[in-house]
């Protein structure tokens, strides 16, 4: 059955998305914005106050990488204490009523049934490649953000291979797609991998600055800040080339050369003691840290609409 302090199987997390759905139709709303390779619905839940009209909006993605299972598991929590805080927790509230949040718990839904079944450290998404005996391609390497020009390998056997093209994987290309389709209201994109406890930001394709490079610091500092008042995790702050590697081809420098400023990749905890192993006792503080990095985020991204 569910846990939200447990990394529940693909089975256990898509029955949960349907009865969150139905339990709160006056808050979540579910769409299924295309397959995966091996034919699994990828899913957003949409959450915010039903009003009339079109709100801002906020875009969260869990997954990319089936091996970051604390991943997977913040999306599920962030979703249940967005429910759950409406309506008592002021700052939820009026985040809720003013933007919708689209939250995609499983990204590479096949990748992550793949360390379930076959091969706990799997990173990749599960498709073939012609020529090839190995499997997948790295999904954030394979968005059409500076395309495998550094960072990323053309070696389909490597855990960085970017693909044949931008947007080879049907994956990137539901998540492009989506976001393209809405870019109007998607006003951040957040992105949460693990692990290294770090809060990055564009670019990760160039050492060259974002244009909004200041204001991201800021809030990064801020964000991690608000994460380190909990239990004094510590993480680190600023842009992906030089804060953790130069690496091409990532969903968060594409989201902000696409137009949505406020881009971040979530590095969760920890810094390699455990690593993707991380126990399931640590789900819950780091969910509950992760909360005040992303609500901090989140009522930047507000005051500023
Ligand atoms: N744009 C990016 N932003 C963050 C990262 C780091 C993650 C950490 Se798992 C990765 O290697 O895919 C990598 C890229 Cl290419
Ligand atoms: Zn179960
Ligand atoms: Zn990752
Ligand atoms: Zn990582």
């Amino acid at each position: 059955a569910h846990s939200y302090t447990k990394y529940n199987t693909w089975s256990d997390i898509e029955s949960w998305m349907n009865s969150m759905a139905t339990a709160n139709s006056d808050m979540i709303s579910k769409e299924v914005i295309g397959n995966t390779y091996e034919g699994r619905p990828m899913v957003v839940l949409k959450i915010g106050k039903k009003s009339g009209s079109t709100k801002p909006a906020i875009f969260m993605d869990c997954g990319f990488h089936a091996r970051e299972w604390i991943s997977h598991a913040f999306c599920q929590w962030f979703v249940n204490e967005a429910v759950t805080a409406y309506g008592s927790d002021s700052q939820m509230t009026s985040l809720l009523d003013q933007m919708d949040v689209f939250v995609l718990p499983v990204f590479n839904v096949d990748g992550y049934v793949f360390t379930h079944t076959n091969n706990r450290m799997w990173r990749k998404t599960r498709s073939r490649n012609a020529g090839s005996s190995c499997l997948g391609t790295d999904p954030n390497r394979n968005f059409n953000a500076g395309w495998c020009t550094t960072g990323a390998s053309t070696n389909p056997c490597s855990e960085t291979y970017c693909g044949t093209t931008p947007e080879s994987e049907i994956e990137s290309k539901n998540l492009a797609d989506f976001i393209r389709k809405n870019k109007s209201i998607i006003k951040a994109y957040i992105t949460i991998h693990s692990y290294s406890q770090m809060l990055l930001f564009p670019y990760s394709y160039t050492y060259e600055l974002a244009a909004d490079h200041d204001e991201l610091m800021a809030v990064a500092k801020g964000a991690s800040s608000a994460l380190r008042s909990l239990y004094g995790t510590v993480y680190t702050s600023g842009p992906g080339a030089p804060t953790i590697y130069p690496a091409a081809g990532g969903s968060d420098d594409w989201a902000y050369d696409l137009g949505v400023k406020y881009s971040y990749t979530f590095e969760l905890r920890d810094e390699g003691q455990y690593g993707f192993l991380l126990p399931e006792s640590q789900i819950k503080p780091t969910c509950e840290e992760t909360m005040l990095a992303v609500k901090y985020i989140a009522a930047h991204v507000q005051k500023n609409l």
